[in-house]
C-alpha cells in the first residue's frame, strides 16, 4: 500500500489581488514542507505536505518532485495519476500546461509537456530490446458528460469496468504518438476543444474537468506486452458563485462543477474515515469524475495531488478549504503494482493459466490494435453479454448499483443509529445531572425545615423564660433586692 503524495503550490499574487489588497499574504513559510496559514479571523493553522512550492518555485521543480517518479513508474507498467485541485484561478492549468501547451520557454513549460518529454526519455534509456508504443486519449467531463476531445462526435462516452484492466472509457479515441513534437500537436488540438469561459476570477476559466490518458505499452523480447497507464487530471476550479458573480450558463456550469467536486470530497472522506470495510460505502458512482478516478483514489495507481492556492488574504476561505482537502487526501492509501505482462502469443510462458476473462480481454486488446472502432464496439457489446465487461445496462452493473444503494442505506441507517445512541447518552447524562440537582434541593429543603422547627422551639423557650422572669420579678422581696 502507498499513500497518495500531496503537494501544495502558491501562485504569485495576481495584479487584481495586489490592486485590491496590496502585497499582504496569508501564509508564512516554515520550511519546504510546512507553513503557517492565517485565516480571515487571524487564526493560525500549520499545514505540512510532501512538499510546498512557494510563489518563486520553478515549473521544473514541480515536475521533478511530483511527476518524475510517476512517469518512470508508467514506463515500467505501474499505473499513475496526477491531479491538480484548487479554487478557480489558483493555477491548476498553469501548473498542468504552462502559459500554453506549446510554450517554448523552458522555464515556463508545465507538467504535461514535461511528462511527454519524460516518457520519451525513459523509453530511450530503457532496455533496447523492448519495443515501446505510447498512445494518447483526451476527454473532458462537461456538465456530467464525458466528451472525447480528439473526436467531438463522441460526446457521451460510457464508463465501463473491466475485471482485468479496471475502469475503461468505451470507444474513446486513442492515437499513437511517435515523438514529443507529435504529442504536443495532438494535445494542443485536443485542448483547443475544451470548454473554456470567462469568469470574474479568471479570464480563461476551465469549465470542465480535463483528463489526459497516456498508455505506455512495451513489447518484451519474449513477445509479452506490459502496459502502464498515466492519467493527468486538470480539475475545473471550485467557486463561490456569489463571489464570482456567475449567472446563466456559467452559473449552471459552476453548480455542476461544485457538485462533482463535492462528490470527490465525499469519496475522500469515505476513504479516510476509519477502515474501509464493505459496509463503509465509497460513493464512486455518484459522479463521472469519481468513477473515472476510482483506481487513482483507491486502487491500482500511484497518485499525486497538487493543491493550487492563491496566497492572498482575499481568498483565505477558499485556500483553507483546499488545504483541508489536501490534508485529508494525504491519508488515502492506494495499491499500485506492476501490471502483469500479457502473453501476446500463447499460454506456454505462463506459470498460472489465465482465466477466461483475461483471455477475452487480451483478444480485445489485440483487436483494438487492428480493427476499426465500430468493430471493437461490436465486440465490446458481445463481451458485455458474456459478462466480461460491465455496462450501466448490464445485469452485473445493475446488481452492483443495487448493492451500492443497499450499502449506502445501511451506512446512513448506521449513522442515524450512532447519532441516536449519542443523543441517548447525552439525555442520560442530562438526566443524571438533573437528578443530582433535585437531590441537592431536597436536602436543602429538609435542612431548611429542620432549622425552622429549631427556631420555633427556641421561640417557645424564650417565651417561657420571659414569662418566668416577669413572674419572678412580681415577688415583693425580689423587687426590693432589685
Ligand atoms: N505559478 C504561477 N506563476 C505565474 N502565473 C501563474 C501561476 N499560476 C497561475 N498563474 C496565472 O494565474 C492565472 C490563473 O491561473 P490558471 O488559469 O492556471 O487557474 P486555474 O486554477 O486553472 O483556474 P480555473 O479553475 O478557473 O481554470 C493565469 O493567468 C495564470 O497565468
Amino acid at each position: 500500500m502507498a499513500n497518495i503524495t500531496v503537494f501544495c503550490r502558491f501562485r504569485p499574487l495576481s495584479s487584481k489581488e495586489k490592486r485590491d489588497n496590496g502585497d499582504s499574504v496569508c501564509i508564512r513559510s516554515m520550511d519546504s514542507e510546512t507553513f503557517v496559514f492565517k485565516d480571515e479571523k487571524e487564526e493560525e493553522f500549520a499545514f505540512s505536505f510532501d512538499k510546498v512550492f512557494y510563489e518563486e518555485s520553478l515549473q521544473a521543480d514541480v515536475y521533478e518532485f511530483l511527476a518524475l517518479p510517476i512517469v518512470r513508474g508508467a514506463v515500467n507498467a505501474v499505473n499513475g495519476t496526477i491531479i491538480t485541485y484548487g479554487q478557480t484561478g489558483a493555477g491548476k492549468t498553469y501548473s498542468m500546461e504552462g502559459p500554453s501547451i506549446l510554450e517554448l520557454d523552458d522555464l515556463k513549460k508545465g507538467l504535461l509537456p514535461r511528462v511527454v518529454d519524460g516518457l520519451f526519455e525513459c523509453i530511450k534509456s530503457a532496455d533496447k530490446s523492448d519495443k515501446y508504443r505510447i498512445k494518447l486519449s483526451m476527454v473532458e467531463i462537461y456538465m456530467e458528460k464525458v466528451r472525447d476531445l480528439l473526436d467531438l462526435t463522441k460526446d457521451n462516452i460510457l464508463i465501463k469496468e473491466s475485471k482485468v484492466q479496471g475502469i475503461l472509457l468505451s470507444g474513446v479515441t486513442e492515437i499513437c504518438i511517435s515523438d514529443p513534437a507529435d504529442a504536443l500537436q495532438s494535445l494542443s488540438s485536443g485542448i483547443a476543444n475544451r470548454a473554456v469561459g470567462e469568469t470574474q476570477m479568471n479570464m480563461a476559466s476551465s469549465r470542465s474537468h480535463c483528463i489526459y490518458i497516456f498508455t505506455v505499452q512495451s513489447e518484451l523480447s519474449d513477445k509479452r506486452v506490459k502496459t502502464g497507464k498515466l492519467i493527468l487530471v486538470d480539475l475545473a476550479g471550485s467557486e463561490k458563485v456569489e463571489k464570482t458573480g456567475a449567472e446563466g450558463k456559467v452559473l449552471e456550469e459552476a453548480k455542476t462543477i461544485n457538485k462533482s467536486l463535492s462528490v470527490l470530497g465525499n469519496v475522500i472522506n469515505a476513504l479516510t474515515c476509519g477502515p474501509t470495510t464493505k459496509a463503509s460505502h465509497i460513493p464512486y458512482r455518484d459522479s463521472k469524475l469519481t468513477r473515472i478516478l476510482q483506481d487513482a483514489l483507491g486502487g491500482n495507481s500511484r497518485t499525486a495531488l497538487l493543491c493550487c492556492c492563491s496566497p492572498s488574504p482575499l481568498n483565505a476561505a477558499e485556500t483553507l478549504s483546499t488545504l483541508r482537502f489536501g490534508a485529508r487526501a494525504k491519508h488515502i492509501k492506494t495499491s499500485p503494482f506492476v501490471n502483469r505482462a500479457q502473453d501476446k502469443l500463447a499460454k506456454k510462458h505462463e506459470d498460472v493459466a489465465p482465466t477466461k476473462d483475461e483471455l477475452c480481454e487480451r483478444i480485445l486488446i489485440r483487436l483494438r490494435e487492428r480493427l476499426d472502432v465500430e468493430d471493437v464496439e461490436l465486440l465490446e457489446e458481445l463481451f458485455i453479454l458474456e459478462g466480461i465487461l460491465f455496462d450501466p445496462s448490464s445485469f452485473e452493473d445493475l446488481e452492483s448499483a443495487y448493492e451500492d444503494v443497499t450499502l449506502r442505506t445501511i451506512s446512513s441507517l448506521q449513522q442515524a443509529v450512532e447519532e441516536l445512541v449519542f443523543t441517548i447518552e447525552e439525555l442520560k447524562s442530562e438526566n443524571r445531572a438533573l437528578k443530582a440537582r433535585m437531590e441537592a434541593a431536597e436536602r436543602f429543603n429538609a435542612l431548611h425545615k429542620e432549622a425552622g422547627e429549631n427556631a420555633s422551639v427556641m421561640r417557645k423557650i424564650s417565651n417561657i423564660l420571659s414569662f418566668f422572669i416577669s413572674w419572678v420579678r412580681s415577688f415583693p422581696l425580689l423587687s426590693m433586692l432589685k
